[in-house]
């Protein structure tokens, strides 16, 4: 029996008079990279926003790692274990690749603030270490040479990359990466997905917003595909693209296909 990673179920969330999801559902399976897609205000943000506790459902039901979680405040859902990034990139601009690294290792760390102003042993010990792993992360998303280097004078695929590296410093059960292909050209694209694949084959499970359907197709071993906040096609990649509903919402009137 493949194990679940995430399972969530009948989730809702309204705002006013916009049914922005209805009864949305999917479960991802450990080492699956699986991707969320739709035309322009289907609901792929709601989503993940719901998930990651940044907003409230109205309904639905969670379980991670096949223990109920309740996605109620974004530092316990990293704590629980989803890590993620954004669509417009969240770094701190004036601190190094290293320290942005550091900071989301943090979310693992046990000697806690009192540790810190006191700067005790056992808190020299494990920034330290916190320092060394954030380096192997650089690393190995290929940006470990430019670990001094402040967070805003990156490019943007390198920040892209950044973005990730500090996802991973939480050693999450699931990271969601949103639209981390956006803005990159063909050549970034090109190593983004390389890296995906890399994160995937080393045993971690991916959830992935993302508007290049090639880039989707391509990568993703599940795909879930959201229309007016509905759920119109749920399978693979080769189903998912044959499926008349899903042709429809892309090509259809009053919508843009990207
Ligand atoms: N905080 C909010 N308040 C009110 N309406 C919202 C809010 N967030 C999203 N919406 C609306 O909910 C619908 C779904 O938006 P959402 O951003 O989730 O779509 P999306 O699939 O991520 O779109 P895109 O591909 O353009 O990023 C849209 O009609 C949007 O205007």
């Amino acid at each position: 029996m493949t194990e679940s990673v995430l399972n969530v179920a009948g989730v809702s969330k309204r705002f006013g008079g916009l049914q922005a999801l209805s009864e949305v559902g999917i479960n991802i399976t450990k080492g699956q990279v699986y991707g969320l897609i739709g035309p322009n205000g289907a609901g792929k943000t709601t989503f993940f926003n719901v998930i990651t506790g940044l907003y409230t459902p109205d309904a639905g039901s969670f379980e991670l790692g096949g223990a109920p979680y309740k996605p109620s405040a974004v530092h316990e859902v990293a704590k629980a274990g989803i890590a993620r990034t954004f669509q417009n990139i969240r770094l701190f601009a004036e601190m190094t690749a290293l320290e942005n690294v550091m900071v989301g290792r943090h979310v693992r760390s046990k000697s806690g603030l009192l540790g810190a102003i006191f700067r005790t042993p056992g808190f020299k010990a494990e920034e330290a270490a916190i320092a060394k792993r954030a380096q192997e992360l650089l690393d190995y998303v290929g940006i470990g040479h430019m670990s001094e280097f402040k967070a805003r004078t990156l490019s943007y695929g390198d920040q892209r990359r950044l973005e990730i590296a500090r996802a991973l410093a939480t050693d999450p059960k699931l990271i969601a990466l949103d639209e981390p292909a956006a803005g990159m050209n063909a050549t970034e694209k090109v190593v983004l997905r390389e890296l995906i694949d890399r994160i995937r084959n080393d045993g971690r499970t991916i959830l992935l917003i993302e508007h290049d359907v090639k880039l989707v197709m391509g990568l993703c071993d599940r795909v879930t595909v959201l229309d007016y906040g509905k759920q119109i096609a749920e399978g693979t990649p080769f189903d998912v693209q044959r499926n008349e509903k899903v042709i429809e919402a892309y090509l259809g009137a009053g919508h843009k296909a990207h």
